[in-house]
């Protein structure tokens, strides 16, 4: 039998689609009472993880379980493991109920299980409508409803917040606390960390099939750096002030200006008007967490430019604890020592994502 605890665990797990390393010795574990995010960008290896760890796909090597097991050895599964996949299928034709009721049936719980969850999902008034009629969020509700009539332990859940409207993103949000607090285990993927954020304990960021953190999103938190940015008339001297001064944790920007950890505006300004060197702006930037994540992602810890000096300045951009540093193989791997600037064209996500409204 299984050992009941709800922890998910990943070990070693890697596959290979012929050439494609999907992933690549992925290792974490996921504890009951806690919501984990498991990111990474596009094609960073989520959904074959996911695959692997619902039995859909066959690991090359290493092993993915749910309670011990993998999930052929699970027994009842849906009793275990609720799951929510990208383009979750459902006969066009169905109802929202009969679907359920169908899925209920299978795995022997009563049908008015069908009805309670349409409730909470918020998909009572819609029960009766067919699936191929609903939106892609109202899908995204259904596939949830699906997912939990069986009451399993644990909720798998990839990107579950594409196509939810903003109230229903916040009751999802708060339903998968709930869920957690009662003692289950939920890993939910996305590819944006501010989507997940609010929602989220710990978090496994991944890019290129490899793990590029694993930790409390609070060490993440906490790992964060403000700086000032300066426009200075003259960076050279402005930097040469600021080094005589015992300021060294200072950067080049992409755009021209000078990145400046570990002092205040009001210092920076008093030692530029000291020094004669006009400022024609500054402006407070504190790194948020999705520049981490794409830091952590695009295979650098950096702002994308070497800091003045040799190397970076210890502390003013280290990795938090919990990094781990590009594998050779990975696009980000730059050997012992590298900062290459992100990728052309990355514009950063814009505000968070839309989607629910049950009856939490
Ligand atoms: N069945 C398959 N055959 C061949 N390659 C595959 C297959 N499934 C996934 N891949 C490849 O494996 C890599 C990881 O894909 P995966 O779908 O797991 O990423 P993801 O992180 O879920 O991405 P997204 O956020 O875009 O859904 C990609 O390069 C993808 O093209």
């Amino acid at each position: 039998m299984h050992d009941g605890s709800g922890r998910i665990a990943v070990q070693n797990l890697t596959k290979r689609f012929g050439a494609v390393a999907a992933v690549q010795n992925l290792s974490f574990t996921v504890e009951p009472g806690s919501v984990t995010g498991f990111l990474g960008p596009n094609g960073a290896g989520k959904t074959t993880t996911l695959r692997m760890l619902l039995g859909l796909v066959t690991p090359t090597s290493g092993a993915a379980t749910i309670n011990g097991r993998p999930h052929h050895q699970l027994g009842n599964p849906a009793r275990v493991v609720g799951a929510v996949l990208e383009n979750e299928g459902f006969h066009p034709k169905r109802t929202a109920r009969n679907h359920l009721r169908v899925y209920a049936s299978a795995i022997g719980v009563p049908d008015r299980r069908a009805d309670e969850l349409l409730g909470l999902v918020g998909l009572s008034s819609a029960a009766d409508r067919k699936a191929g009629e609903y939106s892609l969020g109202m899908r995204q509700r259904l596939a949830l409803a699906t997912a939990l009539l069986g009451d399993p332990q644990v909720l798998v859940l990839d990107e579950p917040a594409n196509g939810l409207d903003p109230e229903g993103i916040a009751w999802l949000r708060s339903f998968l606390r709930s869920f957690a607090q009662q003692g289950r285990t939920v890993l939910v993927s996305s590819h944006l960390l501010s989507e997940v954020e609010q929602t989220i304990d710990q978090v496994v960021i991944i890019s290129a099939g490899m793990t590029r953190y694993y930790g409390p999103l609070e060490q993440l938190r906490q790992s964060q750096t403000s700086r000032v940015l300066v426009q200075p008339a003259d960076a050279g001297e402005l930097v040469k002030a600021l080094q005589e001064a015992g300021f060294t944790q200072l950067e080049p920007t992409p755009d021209g200006r000078v990145a400046v950890s570990g002092a205040t505006v009001k210092e920076i300004g008093d030692l530029a008007a000291k020094a004669g060197i006009a400022v024609y702006g500054m402006q407070e930037d504190r790194a948020d967490l999705e520049r981490l994540f794409f830091q952590l992602t695009a295979g650098q810890f950096s702002t994308g430019q070497a800091p003045y000096g040799q190397q970076p300045p210890p502390g003013a951009w280290a990795p938090p604890p919990g990094y781990q540093p590009p594998q050779p193989g990975h696009p980000g791997y730059q050997g012992q020592q590298g900062y290459p600037p992100p990728p052309q064209g990355y514009q950063q996500p814009q505000g968070q994502q839309q989607g629910w409204g049950g009856q939490a």
